[in-house]
């Protein structure tokens, strides 16, 4: 893994004016960024979000999960704390990539669950690395972390590159009648840790 930076520039959103730092993976060609708001401390806990690569929730508007609604959940609790930091990983489909995640989502409509549809094509449910973590944050200046997530896996991998996660936020938005199956094999299959009250069918809470 090798990690080069690249480039900074703001990025003004609905939010506010975030800085945004590029960064190239010289093995894969893999274009990271990362997010930052206001002024870091890297001797105290920041407001963070490890968010993978999503170009149907994130641009798209996709229903199918809640990718882009936990992004944008993100950028809005970064903004109003004043400070805090994204980093999107171009991994893609968990990692297939997103001609795989089309395939898959194929094999869902037709009747398979997220995890299913993965291993029929023959990739493991989740194939994401998190290496690529560590010198972006170590370039952005961030040590210790309020890290937005459900996922627990997520939370363990930065811990075992030695980044101190000192809280996990859960970030349970966006639920709706087409993603509500995929969030319950997140929450079954995958591990994701989601509060029960989530799952209440729309009418019922
Ligand atoms: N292969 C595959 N990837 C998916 C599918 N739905 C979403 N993704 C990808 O899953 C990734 C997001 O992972 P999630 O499991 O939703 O969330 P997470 O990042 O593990 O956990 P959170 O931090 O709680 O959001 C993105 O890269 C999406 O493109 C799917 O049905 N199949
Ligand atoms: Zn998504």
């Amino acid at each position: 893994m090798s990690i080069k930076y690249v480039a900074s520039s703001t990025l003004p959103t609905s939010w506010g004016v975030f800085d945004m730092h590029g960064f190239e993976d010289t093995e894969t060609g893999k274009e990271h960024v990362a997010l930052t708001f206001g002024v870091l401390d890297a001797e105290l806990p920041t407001l963070g979000r490890i968010h993978s690569e999503c170009l149907t929730g994130d641009a798209l508007f996709s229903l199918r999960c809640d990718c882009g609604f936990q992004l944008q959940t993100a950028m809005q609790n970064i903004a109003e704390a004043g400070q805090g930091f994204i980093l999107y990983l171009r991994q893609e489909g968990r990692g297939i990539g997103l001609l795989n995640k089309i395939r898959a989502y194929e094999l869902q409509d037709q009747g398979a669950n997220t995890v299913e549809a993965n291993e029929k094509l023959g990739f493991a449910a989740d194939m994401r690395k998190y290496d690529m973590i560590l010198p972006m944050m170590e370039k952005i200046g961030i040590k210790q972390v309020k890290l937005m997530t459900n996922n627990p896996r997520k939370v363990k991998a930065m811990q075992e590159l030695g980044i101190q996660v000192v809280e996990r936020i859960p970030l349970q938005v966006g639920k709706n009648r087409y993603n509500e199956a995929y969030l319950k094999t997140k929450s079954t299959e995958l591990g994701h840790m989601m509060s029960e009250h989530y799952f209440v069918v729309d009418g019922e809470s």
